[in-house]
This record gives C-alpha cells, structure tokens and sequence, in this order.
C-alpha cells in the first residue's frame, strides 16, 4: 500500500509501503493512484514528497506478478498522472530504486538521493525492458550513450554516479527525506513544465548508428541469443530519433513481445531460483530455519595456490581477518605478493578503506590456527594430502572449528575420516578464480552436521556468494554434469565434426565459449591429471586395455594424446586450437589432419554431424546426469542445479538452467532423443535416460517446481 500523510509546510508525503522491497503490486498502485490524486486536489498541499518504507524506496513491478493475470491499475499512466501535476513532486530514494522504481521516480519532478542508495533499469536482468517510460525518460534525462549503457546492462549505478549523470538532482549522506521536505518547500508554486521529462529531447550524438551497433556487437558478446538487450537497443533508438508518445508506443510494442518470451519467464525463474537455494533444508529436518551458524571471527587458508590466493581475498573483502598458511618460505612469500597486489586492485576499484578490509597475516606454522573459526584447505587435489592435513588441523584447533576443503570432487567423507571431528567437516567448492565466481557448492557429507553446513552457508552469504547446498559424489553436481557433457564432445569430434564447429553450436546456445576453448583457457592438464589418477590412461592403465574402451564402456584417447604432444591449450600457444597471437583461438590445421589420422587408425567413418545433434548430445547428456542426481539425492531440487549451473559454469541465464531448459524443450522430447542416441551409441552407458525422466514422463512432464515432491520418495545423500 501506500501511506499518506499531510506534514507542517503544505507538504504530502506518500510512502510506500510493502516489505521487503516497496515492489510496486496491485495494491501499491491503487494507492499510488489514491494518494496522488488526494495529494494533488487538496488546496492546502503545495508539494508532493514520494518516498518508500524501511529504508528503500522501490524494487520495480512485483515480479511475482508477472506470471498471473494483470490486475490493477497499470503503471505507464500512474507515472504520467505524477509527471502531469503541478504541484511538485519529489522523490527520496533510499536503498534502492531499480525497474519500475526508478521509472515512478523519473516521472516525479525532483529526485533527492541518499549517499548510500543505488538506482538501475534493471528489467533486462529478468527478460524484459523498462517499459514504464524508463526507455524514453532517461535518454532525455541524461543523454542516448549512458541511458543506453544503464538500460542495456540493467547495472547499479551509486548514488554519486547517479548525480554525476543527473539520473538524481542531488546526493546527500545525512537524512534524504529531511532534505527532500526542504527542498519541496522551496520549489513549491513553481510551474513543472521544465521538469517534466517527457516533453524533453534526447542529447543524441551525431553517429547515433554506430553507437547502436557497437552496442549490439556488445550485446552479443556478453549474451548471444538474448532477445532482451536487442530491444532495448531499439527502444532507446526510439527515444533518440521519435516524438515522447511514438516512443512510448514502441516501448510497449517491444515489450509485448518480450513480457511472453520463454527468455522472460527462464530469466524470472533464474530471479527466484536463486533466492530459494538459500533456504536449504535437508531430509533430516534440518533447515536454515532452525540451524544457528556459528560466528565466523577469523579464518585461515591452507595453501596459497590460484584457488587459495582467490578464498583469501574473499574472505579478507568480507572484512573477516585471515591466516593464510603456506609449507615453504618461497611459496609463503610468492602467495603473500599475489594477494596484497589483488586485494590492493580490489580497493581501488571498489575506493574501499584499507579499514574494511579483515586483514590477512602470513605464516608457515599450522600451530598459529588454534583460535581461528574456520579453516579452509585449499591444497591440490591429493587426497593423501588433504587427509594429512585435516588429521594435523584436528590436533591444532579449537574442538568447535569448522573444517572447510576445497575439493572439485574429491570424496568429502573420506577426508572427514582423517578428522577427529567428522562432523565438522564440510566441503566448500570455490570456483576459479575464487574472488570473482558467484558460486560456492557446500558439500555435505554422510557425517556433516546441520551447524557446519548453516555455517558454510551463512559465509557464502558473507562473501557476496550464492552457496548451494549439495551432497557427497564424485564431481559433487557440477563437475558431474560436465563429464558426460565433455566426453560428448570428444565423441563428435571421433565421429567427424570440428571443435570449433562444435564450439560455434555451444556459443549460438548462448555459453560465451564453446567447451573446447573452455579447455583450452583452463588447461587440458586439469583433466589428464585427473584421468590419470583415476587410471583411465598413464602409467596406472593396465597393459593391453583397448585404446577406446575402458571398462567396457566407450572411452575416448584424444585429450590425453593431444596432451602427451605437449599441446595443453593457451598456456602452451596450442590444444584444440592454435594461439598465434595471445588469447585468439584459430582452427588448427594440424589437429584436422590429426583427427583424420586418428579416424583411419581406428577405422572410424567420419561423417557430417549436423548442428541439431551436436547440441542435443552435449546437452541431453549433461541434462541426463542431472536427473541421476536428482534420484540419487545428491541436489534437493532441479532449481539447486539450474543455479549452480546458471551461476558457476556459464549457462545463458535466458535458458533459465539445464533443468528448466529441459522441461522448456519437452521432456518427452528430450527423453526420446536419449533414447534415439542411446540405440545408436549402446557403448555410451549415460546416454540411457534416467529413471527419474522416465517417471517425469509418465506422469504428464509436471512444471520443474513440482519436481521436488516427486524426488523426495527417493533417497537422499544430504
Ligand atoms: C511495465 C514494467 C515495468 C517495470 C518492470 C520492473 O520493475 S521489473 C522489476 C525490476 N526490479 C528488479 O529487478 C529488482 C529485483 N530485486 C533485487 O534486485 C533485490 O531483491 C533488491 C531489491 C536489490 C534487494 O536485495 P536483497 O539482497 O536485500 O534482498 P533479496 O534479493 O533477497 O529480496 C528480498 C525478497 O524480496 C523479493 N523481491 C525483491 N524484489 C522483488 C520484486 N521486484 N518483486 C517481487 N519480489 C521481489 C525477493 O524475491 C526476496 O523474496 P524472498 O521470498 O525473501 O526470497
């Protein structure tokens, strides 16, 4: 709803009021609609002040909304009745003013800011564009080229940039509401025409096209196939070169055609789904409802490699003091200089304070741990090693301390062994680099309580992350998902496609890298290191094992020749593709006439493989190994895995997640192309549909949040 109130010197003010964020709901509109037509027909009123409950002024339409049936009074004409007054009207935007916030905010006459508050269109982030006049007033308010870069991106601006724009009129870090009553009196009586935006034109510079252009080639490097930013574009094209209404109407043409997109609703979902994986809960009856973490003062990370330098940062930028802990001097002072240098990039670029920043001391001596909160080990995956820390940690410290290991994959319970307190070892999977990556996979073994997985929780929060919770296996959910995905991969290339042919399908699905440049930027050594300790090839292979085959199942040699050439992607100038100048990847010739060797050693009839299959192999694959790990309990809930996949490995966030996809393309579709490739491939076991879609199938393809019910008759790993 919206409150509203008559204070001493003529002024109304309307405040908005619907916790947690003043979402701008049915009933919020109507009372908009009340409050303002009251505020203005009453002779006593000489100013409007329009601010929002609890601190914050709007967080846009109520998003919840958009998958029912629309009910209220529309916004575009609400703002128009703002604009339209002539009595002032003010806005106080506090916290935070984003989507249909900020364009309520652009119709008032005056905007008034606190320091610490942030504005932004933010509607291409869930699939749409601000359709309630923010295309058309904020060029007009502030020139084409930044109200093309706010719109397009849906980024948050501070409030200091805010000003500098003149997004808002001013900045203030004592009381913006006193402020704003202030300054009403003082424009009270004042006519409005100048202020109202709609009748201003847009500052347009004179290459307006290639403005547009550079845009949209933007656009599709950062979000290929994403119809949202496109209309964005046009719409502020609108805005530059046509009259405020025929802008409008263009505005609402392009959003009738988004507010229907599977794009919006994969983009809304990703909205929500997100959210949700913070209320974890497990089969036990332990929830972030009733399990307390434990307070995190201080923390320590063991070894200072890539991931451990990163968890440093992390950590220390949550203003959480670290002892990060190395075993030789040389290494000690290499990690130190690499992590000072970032955390030092890390403050100019966000102008923070040393003072917020926890500190960080260095040392070669476990002992130094005795009074930390929590450990994280973040040595190479060696689980001889990892074992010999944790038993070495339990005897240096506190019972109480949480014992986090960064694994990628390794077994969470049998490190725990190795602890005298099992209980209070969870897995906490950063991913690299580890001060950048949003995702943290909390790993929960068989013996870890409900305390130390709220605790690795709550500290995902703490870092800015979003944990998901996820059971013990090989790969954990992730990691899993990707080796079908992978091994797909390989298999076309010994069928007869190109990797950059495979890659070009992957990046038109919207990944920003197709899997084989993938490998190529994270080194093909990874995976060869871990092949081999699995003793699918190297020294541990048993002599006279077929060279595509392993245990009966189909196996593919490639990587592990190519890294046996000492090609192991960027770091070494070639892999899948040749790196003559830094970072570009081109097809290599030789890796074709390699490929054909290796056809005709193997007797392989290289074939044509067509764009649909490659995409349906990688991805149904991956998608099969998702509803494995549905049934086996590793993942509460298909959304749990459509956010680790949105927000760790790349997914395009307007194809809402793997699972959602999958039911977006029809599972009864997806199940039969697994069937299709299954019969020809019999030598691929994971291509055998699971069970769970099987089941999905039979009882109708039910809407992925009804997943969940369905799941819980299986076991559970969490
Ligand atoms: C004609 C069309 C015109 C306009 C279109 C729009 O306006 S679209 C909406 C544009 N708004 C946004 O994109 C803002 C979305 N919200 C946020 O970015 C954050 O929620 C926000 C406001 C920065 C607050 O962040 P915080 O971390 O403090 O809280 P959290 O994100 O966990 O949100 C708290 C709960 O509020 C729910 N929520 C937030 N925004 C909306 C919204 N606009 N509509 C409905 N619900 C919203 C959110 O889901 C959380 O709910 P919970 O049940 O607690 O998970």
């Amino acid at each position: 709803m919206a409150l509203y109130r008559r204070i001493p010197g003529a002024i109304a003010v309307i405040t908005l009021t619907n916790p947690p964020v003043n979402a701008l709901s049915c009933t919020v509109r109507e009372a908009i609609y009340e409050t303002v037509k009251r505020a203005t027909a009453d002779q006593e009123v000489k100013a409007i002040v329009l601010c929002g409950a609890n601190g914050k002024f709007c967080g846009g339409a109520d998003i919840k909304e958009f998958s029912r049936e629309m009910r209220g009074p529309p916004l575009v004409p609400m703002i128009d009745m703002i604009e339209e007054s002539e009595k002032p009207v003010v806005a106080v935007i506090e916290g935070v003013a984003f989507g249909g916030g900020l364009e309520l905010a652009l119709g008032c006459h005056y905007r008034i800011a606190h320091s610490g508050a942030q504005v932004g269109l933010t509607e291409v982030t869930l699939g749409l564009l601000p359709a309630a006049g923010g295309t058309q007033r904020l060029p007009r308010l502030i020139g084409v080229p930044a109200a093309l870069d706010i719109i397009t991106t849906g980024r948050h601006v501070s409030a200091q940039e805010a000003v500098r724009l003149g997004i808002v009129d001013k900045v203030t870090d004592s009381s913006a509401m006193e402020e704003a009553i202030e300054f009403a009196k003082t424009v009270a009586g004042e006519p409005m025409g100048p202020r109202r935006l709609s009748l201003w034109t847009a500052a347009c510079p004179e290459d307006l096209d290639s403005l547009l252009e550079g845009a949209l080639v933007r656009i599709r490097q950062r979000s290929r196939g994403a119809l949202a930013p496109v209309a964005c574009v046009q719409a502020v094209r609108a805005a530059a070169s046509l009259p405020f209404a025929q802008g409008m109407k263009k505005e609402q043409e392009l959003m009738a055609y988004l507010f229907t997109s599977g794009q919006a609703r994969a983009m809304q979902y990703c909205f929500f789904t997100q959210r949700a994986a913070a209320r974890w809960t497990t089969p036990s009856g332990a929830s972030w409802e009733n399990t307390k973490a434990r307070p995190v003062r201080q923390a320590a990370v063991i070894g200072l490699g890539t991931m451990g330098k990163g968890i440093a940062v992390s950590l220390s930028r949550a203003g959480i003091p670290v002892i990060a802990v190395e075993t030789e001097q040389k290494r000690l002072k290499a990690g130190r200089k690499a992590v000072n240098s970032m955390l030092t990039r890390e403050s100019q670029k966000r102008g923070l304070a040393e003072a917020h920043l926890g500190s960080i001391s260095f040392t070669l001596d476990l002992r130094k741990l005795r009074d930390t909160d929590l450990v994280i080990e973040a040595v190479f995956e060696d689980m001889a090693l990892k074992k010999q820390i944790f038993s070495k940690l339990s005897s240096v410290c506190r019972p109480d301390a949480l014992l986090c290991t960064n694994t990628s994959g390794l077994n969470i319970d049998e490190i725990a062994s190795a602890a005298s307190r099992p209980e209070l070892v969870v897995g906490t999977h950063f991913f690299a680099p580890a001060h950048v990556m949003k995702l943290l996979e909390v790993v929960c073994g068989p013996r870890t309580s409900p305390v130390a997985v709220a605790t690795a929780m709550q500290l995902a929060k703490r870092l800015e992350k979003i944990g998901v919770v996820v059971g013990n296996c090989s790969g954990f959910v992730g990691n899993r998902m990707m080796r079908p995905y992978t091994e797909q991969a390989y298999y076309l290339l010994e069928e007869g496609a190109r990797p950059e042919e495979v890659d070009l399908v992957l990046e038109e699905f919207g990944f920003a890298m197709g899997i084989f440049r993938v490998m190529d930027l994270s080194g093909l050594d990874v995976g060869w290191r871990s092949r081999k300790e699995l003793g699918l090839t190297g020294p541990k292979l048993p002599p006279g094992t077929e060279a595509r085959s392993r245990g009966g199942k189909r196996y593919s040699p490639l990587p592990d020749i190519l890294c046996e050439s000492g090609r192991l992607g960027q770091k070494t100038g070639r892999g899948w593709y040749l790196y003559e100048k830094e970072r570009v990847a081109t097809p290599d010739p030789w890796l074709q006439s390699f490929l054909e060797d290796y056809r005709s050693r193997f007797g392989i009839q290289s074939r044509r493989v067509g764009q649909d299959e490659i995409l349906e192999r990688c991805l149904y694959s991956l998608i099969n190994e998702g509803f494995r790990i549905l049934q086996e309990g590793i993942a509460a809930s298909p959304e749990d895995i459509d956010v680790i996949y949105v927000s760790g490995y790349g997914w395009p966030r307007h194809r809402g997640g793997p699972m959602f996809y999958a039911w977006m393309v029809g599972l009864p579709k997806v199940l039969d192309k697994l069937e299709h490739y299954h019969r020809t491939h019999p030598d691929i076991p994971n291509l055998a549909p699971s069970s769970m879609l099987r089941k999905l199938v039979a009882r109708g393809s039910p809407p992925v949040h009804q997943w969940r019910a369905l799941i819980q008759q299986h076991s559970s790993q969490l």
